[in-house]
């Protein structure tokens, strides 16, 4: 008799357009106490599973993956580790909207009124999140971040065929560089997404070089993880926009030009929660202003400030996303054990070499 493969549910839910798969049986393969435990674990011992979902035949490199975990804090319904395209992240406005829609649509979690505040765990703190539903459909997610804050303004990145790049270095639940798409010479145009990413693949290779940092309160979290191009200073009328450029697996120092990065679909929540931060240092967004933040594809977040606290010694900013997620379908994904790619595979055709 031959073994039975190993099997894992999942519901499929895209943000404002950015794919999210929400693995709902996945818990028992992530060990740890804390949630910093539990993405170390991730890290070191899950890479075949997140490889497994994301690449081929199973994925493809515009997917991310959330694995819902029981709560560690008391009062918290569940915990999240996100799986990116460039390894596993502790936080994603996007795939929260996508997993908070997909457990209450689900009845994962109970929908508890019209607006449902549900309490997620995540190795960099607690996030809450307040769903408006109707008649079991969830409308939309206004996420509550954990605290945004700046590292540096206008840092001068030297990057290989771009010359000298400012970047602002910032922190939205992951690190992020963005930079003005105008100091490309780029323009953010859908038709123009093999150039954004490819310049932020050259951007990214470059911070990871240059830019050193480090989460104070969990060192865990450090380095530059996504690049953001946007629209740059905020003008009264005009729409704001931008798009991060996710890792589309290993960056090859030595020949960028075959590297094959993805544009995130949403405006991206960590993303816009790092930008509206930079914003507010430039005295561009006031806290209780919305913030409405546009993506590639012209879907919409509405960012806010809620107000100011610290992290270690830098001022910061309470951010909020709102945005809305729709579930696409539900699925098991199986591996039988006689199944030769056992953590999928990628062909350079579309992915990075190394993937
Ligand atoms: O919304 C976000 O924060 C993200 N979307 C995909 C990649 C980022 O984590």
């Amino acid at each position: 008799m031959s073994a039975a493969p190993l099997a894992l549910d999942a519901i499929e839910v895209h943000a404002e357009g950015e794919p999210g798969r929400i693995l709902t049986s996945a818990a028992g393969l992530v060990h740890g106490e804390t949630m910093a435990e539990r993405l170390q674990y991730c890290k070191e011992n899950l890479d075949w599973l997140r490889r497994l979902m994301l690449h081929e035949p199973r994925g493809y490199p515009g997917l991310c993956s959330v694995i819902l975990l029981p709560p560690v804090n008391e009062g918290s319904d569940f915990g999240i580790v996100v799986l990116e395209q460039g390894g596993f992240t502790p936080m994603s406005g996007s795939n929260t909207i996508c997993a908070v829609t997909a457990v209450l649509e689900e009845g994962i979690v109970p929908v508890r009124g019209p607006e449902t505040t549900v309490t997620i765990d995540t190795a960099v703190g607690v996030v809450t999140a307040v769903a408006r539903v109707e008649n079991g459909k969830v409308l939309s997610v206004t996420v509550v971040n954990v605290p945004a804050f700046v590292v540096e303004l206008d840092f001068p990145l030297q990057v290989p065929e771009l010359g000298t790049v400012p970047v602002d270095v910032v922190f939205g639940g992951q690190f992020f560089a963005q930079a003005r798409v105008a100091d490309l010479g780029l323009e953010l145009s859908p038709d123009n997404g093999k150039e954004l990413a490819r310049a932020g693949a050259l951007i990214k290779l470059a911070a990871l070089e240059q830019i050193h940092v480090t989460h104070p309160d969990n060192p865990a979290i450090s380095g530059v993880n996504l690049i953001m191009l946007h629209s740059g200073d905020r003008v009264p009328g005009r729409q704001d926009r931008n798009t991060v450029v996710l890792s589309n697996g290993k960056l090859v120092a030595d020949d960028p030009s075959t590297w094959t990065g993805a544009l995130d679909r949403s405006p991206c929540g960590t993303g816009t929660s790092a930008r509206m931060a930079a914003l507010h240092s430039r005295g561009q967004l006031a806290i209780g202003e919305d913030f409405s933040h546009h993506s590639i594809i012209g879907s919409e977040f509405i960012g806010r400030l809620t107000g100011t606290t610290t992290v270690g010694s830098r001022e910061a900013v309470l951010p909020t996303i709102t945005g809305r997620g729709w579930v696409t379908g539900r699925s098991q994904w199986l591996l039988d054990p006689t199944d030769p790619f056992p953590s999928g595979y990628t062909v350079g055709d579309i992915w990075a070499p190394g993937a």
